[in-house]
């Protein structure tokens, strides 16, 4: 099978490249009657979303079954993980939790249309029951110390959490160090130098 690259060398086949742009299309259709992602991000769509999201999906370990993305908004960086995952993982189960009924509609048309294995939740995450994910993700949705908060109940006991963040990220990990224990490996962003992905394991309340 053909590879090819996305910007940044993230090798993926043609397929997949497909499947991504058929994402980009129908987001860019949707966005003309909902706000899915910042209107000053669209010119920039494939580097800023796409590809700050598919960075992530080498950092997952080889045994997931189960990848919970909370917040998902347009499906960032969830839909995409679940995009690249589909034809090599495909047993990897996505579940998306969005409270935005407009953003969920959004969210299952494009899984019916590219047929990935994953549900979406349009319900708050504090009320969702515990889903005992393998990774936890999330992009723009809260400081680190109330992200744990809304990641743990979700996390199985081996369960790790993988964070997109931005410059602020060594006050955030002062602050969750209050509430939270936990090892950390930081992973430079792929798009951004003030950007971090941070890859949280072994996590407990203090
Ligand atoms: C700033 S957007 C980020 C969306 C996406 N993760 C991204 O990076 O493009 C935050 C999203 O989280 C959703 N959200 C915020 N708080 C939530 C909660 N408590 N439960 C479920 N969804 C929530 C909002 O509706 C919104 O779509």
């Amino acid at each position: 099978m053909s590879e090819f690259a996305l910007p940044k060398g993230i090798s993926v086949s043609r397929e997949t490249l497909d499947r991504l742009q058929v994402y980009a299309d129908l987001l860019e259709r949707w966005q003309e009657k909902i706000n899915l992602v910042a209107p000053s991000t669209i010119p920039d769509l494939w580097e800023r979303h796409f590809v700050d999201s598919a960075q992530i999906y080498s950092y997952a370990p080889h045994n997931v079954r189960k990848w919970v993305d909370l917040g998902s908004g347009a499906g960032f960086p969830g839909l995409v993980v679940a995009t690249l995952a589909h034809e090599a993982n495909p047993d990897i189960a996505f579940t998306l939790v969005e409270s935005d009924a407009r953003k969920g509609a959004f969210l299952r048309t494009v899984i019916r249309e590219l047929g990935l294995n994953a549900t979406v939740l349009t319900s708050r995450i504090e009320a969702t029951e515990p889903q005992k994910a393998d990774i936890v993700s999330a992009r723009a949705l809260a400081p680190l110390d109330k992200l744990l908060g809304y990641a743990y109940p979700h996390l199985n006991a081996d369960g790790i959490c993988i964070f997109h963040k931005g410059a602020r990220v060594g006050e955030e990990l002062v602050q969750a160090r209050n509430l939270w224990s936990f090892d950390v490996t930081h992973k430079e962003s792929l798009i951004d130098q003030e950007s971090t992905v941070l890859i949280l394991s072994g996590i407990h309340h203090v």
